[in-house]
């Protein structure tokens, strides 16, 4: 039988810290699919997570798999299904299969904000990822605050059951809280994404290679 392709869930201590611009990244790198199960409202450029990760990747289009809901307003999924009238139904969350469309090879799975934003009234994000039994990357800011965001997001996530990958940095460095929140949390530093002053294809690709290594988003280890 062959083995089922390597998935991986991007998630992040909080909405706007990076995942899409990681997430983007990270399938361009490995040469992966791209899933956010949720898109609620437009993002910062009015378009969607999928469509930024398909420019941004570098990429073809036809390895986007479709949302599972596009909610119309910018708010939490289960608020922004609920003013669409929409009932978000988890067994519509199982991962995408490789199909013919979307081709094989690894897949990239984006949620929304962060690891306890609801879907539903009594069924969080974390809930979904423990359903998933993935291997789950954090994705968090370097700045001030973020040891305590990035602590609990970890400890959610364990309490949960949670597979974690490790935690993946985005902003200036900030080496005692990037060695401080893997230390405390007991997470691996995957990396860090520098603050790029002109997001493109060819600069986001730069700053992976320089920063991450493909082979351990692709290897067993998990904490
Ligand atoms: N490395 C970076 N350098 C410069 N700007 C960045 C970087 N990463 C993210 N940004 C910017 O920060 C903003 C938020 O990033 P992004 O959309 O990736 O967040 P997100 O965590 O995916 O949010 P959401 O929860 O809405 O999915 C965007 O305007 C994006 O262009
Ligand atoms: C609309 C936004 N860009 C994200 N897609 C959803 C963020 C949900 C955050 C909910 C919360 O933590 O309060
Ligand atoms: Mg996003």
């Amino acid at each position: 039988m062959t083995a089922p392709a390597r998935t991986l869930i991007v998630t992040g201590t909080d909405t706007g810290v990076g995942k899409t611009v990681f997430a983007a990244a990270l399938a361009g790198a490995l040469g992966a699919r791209y899933w956010k199960p949720v898109q609620s409202g437009p993002d910062d450029e009015g378009g969607s997570d999928s469509l930024r990760v398909a420019r941004l990747a570098g990429i073809p289009a036809h390895r986007i798999h479709p949302e599972a809901y596009r909610l119309t307003q910018p708010l939490s999924p289960h608020r922004a299904a609920e003013l669409d009238g929409v009932a978000i139904d988890p067994a519509r969350l199982a991962l995408p299969q490789e199909d013919g469309p979307r081709g094989d090879g690894p897949l990239v799975v984006e949620g929304a904000g962060g690891v306890l934003v609801p879907l539903t009234r009594d069924w969080l994000y974390a809930d979904q990822f423990a359903r998933w039994q993935a291997p789950v990357v954090v994705v968090a800011r370097t700045g001030l605050g973020t040891i305590n965001h990035t602590l609990l997001s970890l400890e959610a996530l364990r309490a949960r059951g949670v597979p974690v990958l490790g935690v993946a940095f985005v902003g200036e460095a900030n080496a005692d809280n990037e060695a401080t929140i893997c230390a405390m949390g007991q997470a691996k530093r995957l990396g860090r994404l520098p603050i790029l002053p002109a997001i493109t294809p060819a600069a986001l690709a730069a700053a992976f290679a320089a920063a991450f290594r493909p082979q351990d988003f692709l290897g067993e280890d998990i904490a």
